[in-house]
């Protein structure tokens, strides 16, 4: 099976030969990985397997799936070729820059047109134009609208929501995206079909597939649950409560009944289930009823720079359009802006102020303005909020400053322009030129005026760019609450920018990955966050950036990395603190960012920067490879098992050889372990290793070792029995023993100045941060919890691979070349000092102790 024709296929493969990096030479990060995946008997595809990644966000922006849809897209491209494809439904807005229509190839091609003849459904066939240029079909829901009732009642009728839109066009798009893979499956039945559904909105086709016996194989991703954000938005203790919840009773009381449903359903109907990280595990045994069967936490595609200065050279260039803004916005008000002593700061993402931690962002940003006023500090901290809200359109106020600023510009340049022409006429005359000759008195008035029109600003510098249309918007409110108002005494500046940015927007023309890049320090203190790409973005592009110990990337990190702080990932605990103690924390991190100097940002830069191989599909992707194994062996068994019962979810598939073998033999032996506890699957030839105090290794006569951590596995579902296959922690091993080796192997490469700096530091474990000047606050207690960074030190890990015979324990390997933690150090700043209203404003749960799988609680 192949998606479209010879010729639209050319463009790709000359991007991929000038741009794209070969996977086999992916760096040595992802080796471990490979070994593993060997050792798993995880095949590369078939001629004969065909993908496809189903979701509401292809080629449309919405949030965070977007982005893991579009750069992962390399990756899987250069793995199936012309056998991948994306389906989403087709938007009229954004597909003019975001598809390109192509001529179908010769098998798609009656499929699409079947689609027209047997069901009227309108199907766009081209190419997303992203990196990769995978092909996508791209339905229009507009063209089987009229089938909205039949179908809806075919699917939930009793507890259907009539008036729901955005329901009623998840089902249009279930049943038409259904009909197509039932189309392709039946063209070409020796064919192997794997379906990946990503979230809710794309997956009501999943439950259909099953419904209908389609042979189809299905991955199912929740990237977040629909019940966990709205309980959490919604004030709700979600990972204290979440066991004592009744979820079908909370859905139905929120009127969401009839869209958990679909989830759920979906969830259960998949051949494998998936989600980013464990907390969203643990949340989806409890909401969905289902534990995941494969983790697959979120990777991003990588800028590679041949040299470190690149990325700070970018930080430079990026940095100067935020100046040219700042400037625009503030200059005229007030006289005292510093560009060379201001610090950019930001949050981004979804509207959702609690869920995304905007109230604790703002209360900590509150507290760093009495801090830094009461210090003297001559320090200006601008902080960026970049969500999307309803707007009327940039206000005047905001594009008045900037228009000005221009003709400042302009009248410069001209001024310039005509003083040089002067000169040259004055000496090619032989003649000196006077200052007073030089700078006319037409140009003087010219001068006098446009600063005249720039001090002439009505009102102080905006704290929104744009016109709300709610003008009770909570970040508004709590803006108000926390009074930071742009005033020239404050310290601490707010730039509310209630939309996504783009390269032609008018204030600030940057992409949002420039604007990162642009900037100092991204703040994301989520207190629901499955796996959050906005940390994972800024770690990519070098950019620190403070998150918190409930998002899936901390955890995430905080397992790949003995300390996090040095690296340039600050994780603020809200978990186990209070939401005033997590602020003070906070507020102490961005104390202590703005105590250093220019160098030790570039080394911390620096540091944040490697770390972000971590993060490469090239090396993540693999997760998803084990996942698409998993779901095509359950589908499609080579050969029916007779020794025991099928455990597959679907009760008509039987499992068989390869993992599914595997996983018997784990089933068999589950016998013999603790019944509550989980199992890992080590490759044959590794060591066995007893992980905790309560783990249980099997007596078994069988050649596979097991060891039973205590909870940090990845579990693989089966059915009722849940068996591990991976687990994050060696996951997570094998990915920061590799990086490990890439650092010796780049250690022991000549490198720029920069580079050297910064790996010397890491190396030697100097503190990139000197010891903090002295604080306005007298009170001297650490801020720093003394369990921080400790986290990998006593996390138990099964040695559960080995590299030429050699147990591999990487955390071992890299706590010995651990920094000792810049800002986990001495702090003698407190915020005692903060203003009584800064943190009361969050109102969130207090989280003192939350029985969630993580690092943490495997110390
Ligand atoms: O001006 C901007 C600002 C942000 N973004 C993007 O917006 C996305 C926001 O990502 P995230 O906060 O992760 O998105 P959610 O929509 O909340 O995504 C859900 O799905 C993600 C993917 O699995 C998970 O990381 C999240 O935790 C989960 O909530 C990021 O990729 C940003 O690049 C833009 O494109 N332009």
């Amino acid at each position: 099976m192949i998606f479209g024709t010879p010729n639209s296929t050319f463009l790709e493969n000359r991007l991929a030969s000038s741009t794209g990096m070969p996977f086999s030479s992916a760096t040595s990060l992802s080796s471990g990985v490979d070994q593993m995946m060997n050792e798993l008997n995880i095949q590369q595809p078939t001629s004969h397997t065909v993908l496809f990644d189903l979701s509401w966000e292809v080629a449309k922006k919405v949030g965070g799936i977007y982005t893991v849809l579009k750069t992962k897209a390399p990756v899987t491209v250069e793995e199936y070729k012309s056998r991948y494809a994306l389906i989403g439904p087709y938007n009229p807005d954004t597909a003019p820059t975001e598809f390109e229509p192509l001529i179908p190839g010769p098998l798609s091609s009656p499929i699409i047109e079947n689609m027209m003849k047997k069901y009227g459904i309108h199907v766009h066939f081209g190419k997303w134009l992203v990196e990769g240029y995978p092909k996508v079909f791209l339905i229009d829901l507009h063209s089987s609208m009229h089938k909205l009732g039949e179908w809806r009642w075919d699917l939930m009728s009793g507890f259907e929501q009539p008036g729901d839109n955005e329901t009623n066009e998840t089902i249009v798009f279930g049943y038409q995206s259904a009909l197509l893979l039932k189309e392709f499956a039946e063209a070409n039945p020796n064919d192997k079909y794997i379906a990946h559904f990503h979230e809710w909105q794309a997956s009501v086709g999943l439950i259909l597939l099953k419904k209908w016996k389609v042979p189809v194989s299905t991955i199912f991703t929740t990237h977040a649950t629909l019940l966990g954000r709205y309980l959490a938005a919604g004030g709700v203790d979600l990972y204290n409560q979440m066991q004592n919840l009744n979820m079908d009773f909370e859905a139905s009381k929120r009127g969401i009944y009839h869209r958990h449903w679909i989830e759920k359903k979906s969830a259960a109907d998949s051949h494998v289930f998936t989600t980013v990280s464990e907390i969203t595990g643990y949340e989806s045994e409890h909401i969905l009823m289902r534990k995941p069967d494969v983790i697959l936490p979120n990777g991003l595609k990588l800028d590679r720079f041949t040299a470190l200065h690149e990325f700070q050279n970018l930080h430079a260039k990026y940095k100067g359009i935020l100046n040219e803004f700042v400037r625009g916005h503030f200059y005229g008000h007030y006289s005292d802006f510093d560009l060379d002593n201001t610090l950019y700061v930001f949050t981004a993402g979804r509207h959702e102020y609690f869920n995304k931690g905007v109230d604790m962002f703002l209360d900590s940003l509150a507290g760093l303005n009495k801090l830094l006023q009461q210090s003297g500090s001559k320090m200006t901290v601008v902080a960026f909020i970049i969500m999307p809200a309803a707007t009327n359109n940039f206000n005047v106020e905001s594009l008045k400053g900037h228009s000005y600023l221009k003709d400042m510009r302009r009248t410069c340049n001209t001024i310039v322009e005509a003083m040089g022409e002067r000169l040259f006429e004055a000496t090619s005359r032989g003649k000196m030129i006077s200052p007073e000759e030089l700078l006319s008195q037409e140009d003087i008035v010219m001068l006098k005026r446009r600063i005249f029109a720039l001090k002439q600003k009505a009102s102080g510098p905006p704290v929104v760019t744009h016109n709300m249309i709610n003008d009770n918007d909570e970040i508004l409110q709590h803006i108000r609450k926390i009074k930071l108002f742009n005033s020239q005494e404050d310290r601490v500046k707010i730039i509310y920018h209630p939309e996504f940015l783009t390269s032609t927007n008018p204030l600030i023309p940057l992409d949002y990955t420039e604007f990162v890049r642009g900037c100092h320090l991204g703040i994301f203190p989520s207190y629901y966050e499955p796996f959050g790409m906005t940390p994972a973005e800024c770690c990519a592009s070098g950019c620190p950036s403070i998150t918190s110990n409930l998002t899936g990337f901390a955890n995430y990190m905080s397992r790949a990395l003995p300390d996090t702080d040095s690296k340039g990932i600050f994780i603020v605990d809200r978990r186990f603190k209070s939401s005033k103690e997590t602020v003070d924390q906070m507020t102490q991190y961005l104390w202590k960012f703005t105590q250093l100097d220019r160098r030790q940002r570039i080394e911390l830069r620096n540091a944040t920067e490697k770390l972000s191989e971590l993060l490469d599909w090239r090396t993540l992707g693999k997760f998803y490879k084990t996942a698409r194994a998993l779901a095509l062996e359950r589908a499609f068994p080579p050969k029916p098992i007779s020794r025991s019962p099928s455990p597959s979810p679907s009760s008509s598939l039987k499992l068989s050889s390869g993992l599914s073998n595997a996983i018997e033999l784990q089933q068999q032996q589950q016998s013999i372990v603790t019944p509550s506890t989980t199992i890992n699957l080590i490759p044959p030839s590794s060591n066995i290793t007893a992980s905790t105090s309560t783990s249980a290794t099997s007596t078994s006569a069988t050649s596979i070792p097991i060891v039973a951590p205590k909870s940090n596995v990845i579990p693989i579902n089966t059915g009722k029995e849940n068996i591990s296959l991976l687990s994050p922690s060696s996951m997570s091993s094998l990915l920061s023993d590799s990086l490990n080796e890439s650092k010796k192997q780049q250690s022991k490469t000549p490198s720029t100045s920069t580079s050297t700096s910064s790996t010397t530091a890491a190396a030697t474990n100097k503190p990139v941060l000197s010891n903090p000047t002295p604080t306005p606050s007298p009170n001297t207690s650490s801020f720093i919890p003394t369990n921080k960074g400790s986290a990998t030190a006593t996390t138990s890990i099964p040695t559960s691979n080995t590299t030429n015979g050699k147990p591999i324990n990487p955390f071992e390997a890299l706590s010995k070349s651990n920094s000792s933690g810049n800002f986990a150090t001495t702090s003698t700043a407190s915020v005692n000092t903060i203003n009584g209203n800064s943190s009361s404003g969050t109102n969130s749960p207090v989280t003192k102790s939350i029985p969630i799988p993580s690092s943490k609680s495997l110390k």
